[in-house]
């Protein structure tokens, strides 16, 4: 049987459903880019790396395939025609270069060597050769994957082509399920702790693989495959993607306002809630009063809250507005897998990014949720690209998510609200995803004059303190008039309390309740 047969066997063989569609869709993407551009207009980008390894594979078997379809006859079934690009630097192991060379030997890849930089490297292959397309083993997740799609065209000011990205929706856990399921050869320094590698300059063996060995002064590490968290997958990479479990990348830091006690700065927000039912009064708003309580609570002014419908258009134009206006918007309701359930789509819409699967989501749901899921992928693992961070809190089973200053509340009752502020307060303390400001301090009087008797000395009194929020409400028409008084300076309410009291009787307005 031919070599090129044996991967796609391995895979039919199989029980990991996920692998197998996994690997379907990979080989349909490729199929596809080899019916649309001739074999000599397609490359293929190989550096000797897991992900570029488990490409090399999908093309052998992919092009197998193609070839099928195509009935080539006399053809050497271990032909691989794909002209294959290695971009050398004299930073890279030695064990990736002996890789590369090696598998370039047993695989028959037509191997051209370029020493120049990525840029300067595809603009002179490009003008000497007909290539209109090339392959990469770029996968979601990667720095360099944000925004980019399986057909993506190279970005303006690099030379036009098509860059091919079969294995872009990949896990980690893929990546070595299929590894390992085809038993294919892969670099040695995988199996010495390596998870993702760059040059000898930022690259170490990943901490988390590390066995600690007490009678020895050598390090020794697990095998990458080893790896049961693929969030950590560039813990070993160290200046630019370093990242921890925390913050995914440097642009997370956006929207985080620092642990400062702020004194006298004002903080706002907006709460969103949504729901078609709380729109059509079948459910209360339970979340969104206990939610305003306890922003004013820390010194917030909630200057918005808005209930919106289960639909992604409406979510995401309530999202954009919101976030551009507020310093943090809370947004809850229509978290989940049901259709209804758009609210991360509308988030994702609101910034103008995509959802993609999220490794490290997906292992929290997996331990709250198990392993069930109908479709080939968690439809709950998706999340806003390059722009979530999680918030992690050991009292929360699934962390909560945070997108540029937007943060996603999942909680569906009081006491689970309770539960994700506490955590969120914490965690203000320790990393500051909140601020907390000097509190609200607030007082209450009632009086029996009417309307119209208080009107206009009210009215005078709010020019006069316009620092204050001085609001009146009845709770009956015929009830006493409450007037109530918020501010951040205390001695400001008592100037303007005793101020009121002089525009009336002494008795006409007695104290309520205050805080
Ligand atoms: C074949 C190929 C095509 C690439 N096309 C683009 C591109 O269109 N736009 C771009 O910004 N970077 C492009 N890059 C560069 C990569 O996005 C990225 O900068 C590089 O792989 C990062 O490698 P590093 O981690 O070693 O810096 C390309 C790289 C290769 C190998
Ligand atoms: N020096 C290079 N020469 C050719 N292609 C490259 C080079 N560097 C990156 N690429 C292309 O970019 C893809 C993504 O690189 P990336 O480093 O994320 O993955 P990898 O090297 O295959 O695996 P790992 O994540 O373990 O390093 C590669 O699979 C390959 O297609
Ligand atoms: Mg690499």
């Amino acid at each position: 049987m031919s070599g090129l047969m044996e991967i796609d066997k391995a895979i039919r063989e199989s029980d990991d459903r996920w692998l197998k569609a996994k690997y379907n869709r990979a080989i349909y993407i490729i199929q596809r880019a080899l019916a649309l551009y001739s074999i000599e207009e397609v490359a293929f980008s190989f550096n000797g790396g897991k992900d570029s390894t488990v490409l090399l594979h999908l093309l052998r078997a992919g092009y197998f395939l193609h070839k099928g379809e195509q009935n080539y006859a006399n053809e050497d079934p271990e032909d691989f025609p794909i002209r294959t690009i290695y971009f050398e630097s004299p930073s890279a192991f030695p064990e990736i270069n002996s890789f590369t060379y090696d598998a370039a030997a047993s695989y028959g890849l037509q191997l051209d060597i370029i020493r120049s930089d990525f840029k300067s490297g595809l603009e002179a292959l490009l003008k000497a050769k007909p290539i209109r397309a090339i392959f990469l083993g770029v996968r979601i997740g990667d720095p360099t994957a944000v925004g980019q799609e399986q057909f993506s065209p190279s970005s303006v000011g690099w030379p036009p082509f098509m860059r091919v990205n079969p294995i872009l929706d990949w896990s980690y856990r893929d990546v070595w399920a299929f590894l390992l399921t085809c038993k294919v050869k892969y670099c040695s320094l995988y199996d010495q702790g390596y998870t993702s590698i760059g040059s000898v300059h930022d690259t170490v063996p990943n901490a988390l693989l590390c066995i600690r060995n007490s009678s020895s002064s050598k390090e020794k590490f697990r095998p990458a495959y080893l790896l049961s968290d693929g969030r950590l997958e560039r813990a070993g990479r160290i200046n630019k993607f370093s990242s921890s479990v925390c913050g995914k990348s440097p642009a997370l830091s956006n929207g985080v306002i620092s642990v400062d006690l702020h004194k006298n700065s004002l903080l706002t927000a907006s709460a969103i809630a949504v729901g078609d039912e709380i729109l059509l009064g079948t459910v209360e708003d339970q979340l969104g009063t206990s939610l305003r309580k306890k922003l004013h609570s820390i010194g917030w002014l909630v200057s918005q809250a808005t209930v919106v419908r289960n639909d992604v258009d409406s979510v995401a134009e309530e999202v954009e507005r919101k976030s551009s206006t507020s310093d943090m918007v809370f947004i809850y309701g229509g978290i989940g897998p049901l259709h209804s359930d758009v609210t991360l789509a509308g988030v994702a819409k609101a910034f103008a990014v995509r959802l993609a699967p999220d490794e490290e989501f997906e292992e929290y749901l997996r331990q709250v949720i198990g392993d069930y899921c109908p479709g080939d992928r968690n439809e709950m693992a998706l999340l806003p690209e390059g722009i979530t961070e999680l918030l992690h809190h050991e009292n929360l089973p699934v962390p909560l998510i945070k997108c540029k200053n937007v943060i996603v509340l999942t909680a569906t009752n009081f006491t689970e609200l309770e539960t994700q502020w506490d955590c969120l307060i914490e965690l203000t303390r320790s990393s500051g995803v909140l601020a907390v400001m000097e509190p609200y301090v607030s007082r209450s009087l009632a009086t029996n004059l009417s309307d119209v008797a208080t009107a206009k000395p009210l009215s005078k009194l709010c020019l006069e303190f316009p620092d204050l929020h001085i609001s009146c409400y009845r709770k009956s028409v015929h009830g006493p008039l409450v007037v109530s008084f918020k501010g951040k300076d205390r001695a400001r309410i008592e100037s303007a309390i005793e101020a009121l009291r002089k525009k009336f009787q002494p008795e006409a307005f007695l104290e309520i309740n205050s805080s």
